[in-house]
């Protein structure tokens, strides 16, 4: 099933087009990362196919046609921090939450827990870290148990640990069904998280694809030993080497993907080479957008 479908969605701010001619396709169970640099576009997007923006041009479906309010009530969005109560608990916050969706209050223990605050879920919210008022943020909306969650720069501010926390959350929370919509300008965030994927730049989307497929392949294998000059000239006549590229003290070599680890140590190795390093190198969406950038201009 699709969940969202947009086509040629766009806004415009006077002379500024925020969101340009978008199409997007977002497969139900998946988590989507809109990746994008500052003033992309993200917020805007996410902001339409909510119904907060009124768009310029274009339209958008949710759940294969369905519209309106019915739609909307299947989709839980935290597009800014929500506002809390200080003085009250996380859970007689999300009580409050729960009454304003018209919702049940049986689900707001199991949330809490989930969001790994079961143990401070009666402990004012003003007392939270950060990383603890972004998990209720996250257990606010999950209390209407959605269908789609939307993410809005989830990590921002957050320390590591913090980061950790919330994307082992988004992998759980994709884990039991939902399908999350997930904006971001890290690269390394979508990477980790999202299964497929869409980069914006100026509002125009310039890349859709699948995260994984867009790293497969081999990004080259660093080699090293004493003597480097030795070592490029036994390279550069191995019939396996498609190509070398010298980094800092080694070479980013393109290998033949049919030969392993063990047969590169071993040719060099009967050439009187005792290699120093030896290890693949996995090709990351920080190339891969680069590369995309590099087409564009
Ligand atoms: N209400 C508005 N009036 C005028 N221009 C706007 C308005 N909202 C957004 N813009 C402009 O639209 C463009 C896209 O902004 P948007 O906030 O959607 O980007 P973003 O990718 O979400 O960036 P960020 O990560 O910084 O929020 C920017 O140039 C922004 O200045």
């Amino acid at each position: 099933m699709t969940v969202l479908e947009t086509a040629s969605l766009t806004k415009r701010y006077g002379r500024i087009t925020a969101v340009n001619e978008l199409n997007l396709s977002i497969p139900s169970g998946e988590v989507f990362g809109l990746l994008g640099p500052n003033g992309s576009g993200k917020t805007t997007t996410l902001g339409m196919v909510l119904g907060v923006i009124r768009p310029t041009l274009g339209n958008f479906t949710w759940f294969d046609g369905i519209s309106g309010s019915s739609a909307r009530k299947k989709v839980g969005a935290i597009l800014e921090q929500p506002i809390f109560y200080p003085h009250l608990s996380g859970a007689q916050n999300l009580k409050i939450a729960a009454k304003i969706k018209e919702k049940g209050l049986d689900r707001i223990d199991e949330v809490l827990q989930f969001v790994g605050l079961g143990e401070r879920g009666r402990d004012p919210f003003k007392n939270y870290s950060l990383g603890m008022k972004q998990r209720l943020a996250i257990a606010s909306a999950l209390v209407a148990d959605p269908d789609v969650l939307i993410l809005d720069e989830p990590t921002n501010g957050l320390d590591p640990e913090g980061i950790h926390d919330i994307r082992r959350l988004i992998t759980e929370i994709a884990a039991s069904g939902k399908t999350i919509i997930l904006a971001s300008h890290l690269l390394d965030e979508v990477q980790k998280v999202c299964s497929e994927y869409a980069v914006l730049q100026s509002g125009k989307c310039i890349h859709k694809g699948n995260v994984a497929a867009d790293l497969a392949g081999n990004g080259g294998w660093e080699l090293a030993s004493e003597d480097l000059d030795a070592l490029q000239a036994a390279l550069s006549e191995t019939s396996f080497v498609k190509g070398i590229k010298p980094t800092d003290n080694a070479f980013l070599v393109q290998i033949d993907p049919s030969i392993s680890g063990s047969e590169i140590n071993k040719s060099m190795m009967d050439k009187g080479l005792i290699l120093s390093q030896l290890a693949e190198r996995r090709n990351t969406l920080e190339e891969k957008f680069l590369e995309l950038l590099k087409s564009q201009s």
